[in-house]
């Protein structure tokens, strides 16, 4: 079994315990209940390369990164420093997070988009994001069937979230594509070994068509990992780690996104 595989599994067990405790007639009614989404593409498509800034305890790869014990601050602390977007993970096995975390943070940060970041594998979890807020969820290709990926597309549309998704190979690309996929994430890890490779983007986006918003996820530590994404034309770059584990997150944010926005930062070709 793969790391990935074997994240998708408990996963599933976690999902089973909140299917019934809310069945999903009600949470389709949740979701419908829910304040209307923010409009992440306009979000992604403002000047200059972006930031979304994650809050993340953990990782299967790295182990413990952060306590954070105020998810909320620290999502607020993004957001004043200007990130476009906010990824708040909700899986708790290996990454610590949880849905108490996503209604913190929704609750303090009310104007920047939130991401709910975890591993999607049903209709469930994406009407459960919305009734929580989310204006944007993840879909990782890695872990989807293409009829599943393209019925979760649709669905995250229809509720008028926006979905990143997620790849790592060229074949994946296509695929994310086939679906009709408005964002791409390429993610530098490979989530079946955890290896990084910060070479991964560069190899996949310049082949993508030109209206698809591109995102670099994984691996940035500062601003010249942005400005390297952003010269092979990243219009955004995912952060977690190297914002988790700094001893001030605001002002990493604040360098990415000021070196994002420096005229010697290469613009996104759209
Ligand atoms: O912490 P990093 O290396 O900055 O990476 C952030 C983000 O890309 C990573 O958390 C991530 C990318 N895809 C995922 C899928 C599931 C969980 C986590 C992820």
């Amino acid at each position: 079994m793969t790391v990935l595989e074997s994240i998708i599994e408990g996963v599933r067990e976690d999902l089973a315990v909140r299917e019934s405790a809310i069945p999903f007639d009600e949470i389709k009614q949740l979701s419908a209940a829910a304040a209307p989404p923010h409009d992440v593409l306009a979000a992604l498509k403002a000047p200059g390369v972006g930031v979304i800034a994650e809050v993340k305890r953990r990782s299967p790869s790295k182990g413990e990164l952060a306590e954070i014990g105020e998810p909320a601050e620290l999502a607020a602390d993004y957001a004043d420093a200007g990130a476009r977007v906010i990824s708040v993970l909700t899986e708790g096995r290996r990454f610590g997070g949880s849905l108490a975390d996503f209604d913190a943070v929704r609750k303090r940060v009310v104007g920047t988009p939130l991401l709910r970041k975890d591993f999607i594998v049903s209709p469930y979890q994406v009407h459960e994001a919305r009734a929580h807020g989310a204006d944007m969820v993840l879909l990782i290709v890695a872990a989807l069937e293409q009829n599943a990926l393209e019925a979760l597309l649709d669905r995250v549309e229809s509720l008028g979230m926006t979905a990143l998704v997620e790849v790592h190979t060229a074949e994946e690309a296509d695929r994310a594509l086939e679906a009709g996929a408005k964002v791409i994430g390429v993610n530098a890890r490979n989530l079946h070994t955890l290896e990084v490779d910060r070479d991964v983007f560069g190899r996949i986006a310049p082949g993508l068509p030109q209206d698809v918003l591109k995102i670099a996820e994984s691996g940035v530590r500062g601003p010249s990992d942005l400005m390297a994404y952003a010269g092979s034309g990243a219009d955004a770059v995912l952060v977690g780690e190297g914002l988790v584990t700094s001893d001030n997150p605001k002002t990493a944010v604040t360098q990415l996104v000021t070196a994002g926005s420096h005229p010697a930062c290469p613009r996104p070709s759209r």
